[in-house]
């Protein structure tokens, strides 16, 4: 309907900043990473991510993205090291994509996108009692980010994109247990880290980004999956999730360190 089409106009990038005033702040994401401009740090430890395959939940279509939620309710799968002080408990993994294989990754290396991008998700429980308070924190969230390449057919991401058609309406959710989302990350656990945000509403200014370097496979097939997920309820003329991308913001200064 047109107001169907006028409200998905509205509700794209370019406006959420008419809602949502953070949108024009200091510490926005994603970002184009210049490696050039980029600073070794030798504080920087090794990432240690520590998941059990049993705090695997349900996986979910939520209209924007499709994930994986976990059980945060216990430190069972946690993300320590890198460039986080304590213990960060794995909240969710989702993905952001595009309309076709050239972009769809949230985050750019020297300009270049890459076709996805996978966000896995941890917040503070040392410090923040739960997930809410904690992304209203500046060191509230950590998310590592890894990018998908066009190539091979993704194995291990398979285990995700063969489960799609039962939730491909908003809303729907499916059990999903068993998951160790480590078997996503590539072989080197390389990264460069900086202080940004969310990037959908209400893009809190809270989450400390690690971007692995290295970037694991994807095949167009599996893309075409994500992108055949619904954006609308089972109630709305369907609309397909063709992209979820913010685009990148500016860096205002920001250093960006890797390890
Ligand atoms: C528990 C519900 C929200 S968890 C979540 C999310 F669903 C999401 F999409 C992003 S993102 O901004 O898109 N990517 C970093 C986040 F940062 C999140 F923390
Ligand atoms: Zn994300």
């Amino acid at each position: 309907s047109h107001l169907t089409l006028l409200l998905q106009y509205f509700t794209g990038p370019a406006h959420w900043k008419e809602v949502f005033p953070v949108a024009n702040g200091d510490r926005q994401s994603p970002i184009d990473i210049k490696t050039e401009e980029t600073k070794y740090d030798p504080s920087l430890r090794p990432l240690n991510p520590n998941y059990d395959p049993a705090s695997a939940k349900i996986i979910l279509n939520n209209g924007h993205s499709t994930s994986v939620e976990f059980d945060d309710t216990v430190n069972k799968s946690v993300l320590t090291g890198g460039p986080l002080c304590g213990t960060y408990r794995l909240r969710q993994i989702h993905f952001h994509w595009g309309s076709n294989d050239e972009a769809g990754s949230e985050h750019a290396v020297d300009g270049m996108k890459y076709a996805a991008e996978l966000h896995v998700v941890h917040w503070n429980a040392e410090k923040y009692s739960s997930f809410v308070e904690a992304a209203r924190q500046s060191d509230g969230l950590a998310v590592m980010a890894v990018f998908l390449k066009i190539g091979e057919c993704n194995p291990q991401l398979k285990k995700i994109t063969d489960r799609l058609d039962t939730i491909r309406i908003k809303g729907k959710r499916a059990l999903f247990t068993n998951f160790d989302p480590s078997c996503l990350l590539p072989k080197s656990l390389d990264y460069w880290t900086y202080f940004g945000s969310l990037t959908v509403p209400p893009l809190l200014e809270s989450v400390i980004w690690i971007v692995l370097r290295e970037p694991i496979s994807v095949c167009s097939e599996q893309l075409a999956q994500f992108r055949s997920l619904l954006s609308t309820a089972e109630d709305e003329v369907a609309c397909c999730l063709l992209r979820n991308y913010r685009p990148p913001q500016p860096l205002k200064g920001r250093e960006v360190r890797r390890n």
